[in-house]
């Protein structure tokens, strides 16, 4: 059978006073009770900052000026392979409304190794450390 093509997904970093935003991937959901940084998958013609936008505003009910891709990580699930694409994101305010996700923190760079990353996001917390940390 020929490989499903890699899903592209955004993912926003957003760092505030030090501390980065993570989200938990509710129950019922791939990946339930796993962090992950917010986001979502590519629709046909968007960037990731602008996929990242409509992402965290679904998500989080906030609006988002997105910035410089930080780094990307392609990941092999056993249903089929991602390309993580980790963007830089400030958020209009922290007053966040959780939609899809059951909690959300904001954890120093050194503890996102600690807290139970979904696997694809190790690459990406591993780049925030050595930038961050
Ligand atoms: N947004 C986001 N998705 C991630 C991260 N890490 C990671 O493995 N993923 C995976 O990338 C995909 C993102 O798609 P999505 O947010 O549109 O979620 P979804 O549950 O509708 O996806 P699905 O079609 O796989 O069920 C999911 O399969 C999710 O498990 C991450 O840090 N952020």
């Amino acid at each position: 059978m020929p490989e499903a093509p890699i899903k592209q997904v955004a993912a926003g970093i957003a760092i505030v006073s030090g501390m980065v935003l993570v989200t938990r991937r509710a129950h019922g959901q791939n990946l339930a009770g796993l962090w992950e940084f917010p986001g979502g998958k590519l629709e046909a013609g968007e960037t990731p900052q602008t996929c990242i936008v409509r992402e965290l505003h679904e998500e989080l009910g906030v609006g988002t000026t997105a910035g410089e891709v930080l780094v990307e990580a392609i990941h092999r699930y056993p249903g089929g392979a991602i390309n993580l694409i980790a963007v830089q994101v400030v958020l209009d305010h922290h007053d966040l409304q959780l939609s899809v996700h059951d909690a959300y923190a904001w954890v120093a760079p050194r503890e996102l190794l600690t807290i139970g990353l979904a696997p694809a996001d190790v690459p990406i917390a591993e780049e925030i450390i050595r930038r961050h940390g």
